[in-house]
């Protein structure tokens, strides 16, 4: 693991990454009860929110069924693997990124910024094949995280043996974990209480 303490002010000077956004939005909401993609916050869809801190990518996929959503300035492709969950939406993300990097977020992560994609992007280093923040209890989030495209062949390999849990997307060792970035980040909505209880 290599560890990167977040600056959330990071303006270097450097031309910015180009690189690929993917949402990953082929879910079936079974424990919101209805799409959580289109439940609104703020006045918008949480998917607007979540393609609203991505805005800035140079490419923009969302990994859902033809004809779901329809996402100004985003690119809908199908799921390579239809129904096996996100680590299968990064599959598909991963095949279709035209940039090494992709920022790879699900429909369900609407407090994420600008900030908190520029504070990963800043956090890369050379042998590194993620990068993930680490919430307040120190877990990797791997739905709100980097994902570079030569990760491919070991995902689809992990897919093919039948695993669907994606923090195993990329081995341990080549993760940076990006930690001290503020609470709010870290608010997945899996329910209409989880909703609720966002201010
Ligand atoms: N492309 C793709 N995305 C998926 C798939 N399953 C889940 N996701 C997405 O992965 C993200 C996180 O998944 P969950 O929080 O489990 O969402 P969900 O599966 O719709 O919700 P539950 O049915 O309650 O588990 C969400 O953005 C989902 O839309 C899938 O089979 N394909
Ligand atoms: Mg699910």
């Amino acid at each position: 693991m290599i560890y990167h303490r977040a600056t959330l002010s990071s303006s270097h000077g450097a031309s910015p990454l180009a690189f690929t956004a993917a949402i990953t939005a082929g879910g079936q909401s079974r424990r919101f009860g209805s799409d959580k993609a289109l439940a609104q916050w703020r006045g918008q869809t949480l998917l607007w929110h979540v393609a609203q801190a991505l805005a800035s990518a140079d490419q923009k996929v969302l990994i859902a069924p033809a004809g779901r959503y329809d996402l100004a300035g985003w690119h809908t492709i199908g799921d390579t693997r239809p129904a096996q969950g996100p680590l299968a939406g990064l599959e598909a993300a991963l095949w279709a990124a035209e940039y090494d990097w992709v920022a790879f977020a699900g429909v369900d992560v609407p407090t994420l910024t600008p900030a908190y994609w520029a504070a990963l992007l800043h956090a890369m280093k050379p042998d590194a094949l993620s990068v993930q923040a680490t919430d307040p209890t120190g877990q990797p989030q791997p739905l709100g995280a980097l994902y570079h495209r030569a990760l491919l062949p070991h995902l689809s390999a992990l897919l093919d043996n039948g695993e669907r849990r994606l923090r195993l997307a990329c081995p341990p060792e080549r993760v940076v974990q990006v930690g001290n970035l503020p609470e709010h980040f870290f608010r997945n909505i899996n329910t209409p209480q989880d909703l609720e209880h966002l201010p």
